[in-house]
């Protein structure tokens, strides 16, 4: 994507998770998307009622995983919103690990007879943006003396590591 100043690789997804017709081959536990975390600053993300499967991570713990559920948006009232706002790796970078980026996952529902939609929109800087930490009297300083990297380099190491 150009922008005024310069690339980023900000992105709108739509994304389809088929539905699985052949029970003998599905299990519960099967896994429509494996834990990560985003590459990016933010992620936000639009889901459809009746199509669950997004999860949360909880205490950094393989086994203890939170559905995120559909919130009705003509209801602002309830808990939740019907967005859902993910933050990503380049937070956790720019506040020394203060906010840390989420790790989901999207399991196959037990319904699985359906398909699951979803419209992801992952924010990212430019590309040539520095990941140091913020100079903040809010954020401590990096103690692991974390090489400089940017927004770019991030990326591409990140999908190295997805896709070797
Ligand atoms: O489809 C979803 O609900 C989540 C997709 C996701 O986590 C991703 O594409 O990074
Ligand atoms: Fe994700």
């Amino acid at each position: 994507m150009e922008c005024l100043n310069g690339d980023t690789h900000t992105i709108l997804r739509f994304l389809r998770y088929p539905q699985i017709r052949d029970t003998e081959e599905a299990e519960n536990d099967d896994i429509r998307a494996g834990a990560h975390t985003d590459y990016g600053l933010l992620t936000i993300l639009f889901q459809q009622e009746g199509q669950q499967g997004l999860q949360l991570n909880v205490n950094q713990n393989d086994d203890d995983w939170a559905p995120v559920e559909f919130q009705p948006s003509d209801d602002i009232t309830k808990e939740g919103a019907p967005l859902v706002v993910n933050f990503g790796d380049l937070f956790q970078f720019w506040t020394n690990d203060i906010i840390k980026s989420t790790r989901h996952r999207v399991a196959v529902p037990e319904s699985r007879l359906k398909d699951r939609y979803s419209i992801v929109f992952f924010v990212h800087p430019e590309d040539d943006t520095s990941l140091e930490g913020w100079n903040s009297k809010y954020i401590p300083k990096d103690k692991n003396n974390k090489p400089k990297v940017t927004a770019y380099e991030h990326l591409l190491m990140r999908l190295e590591d997805t896709y070797k």
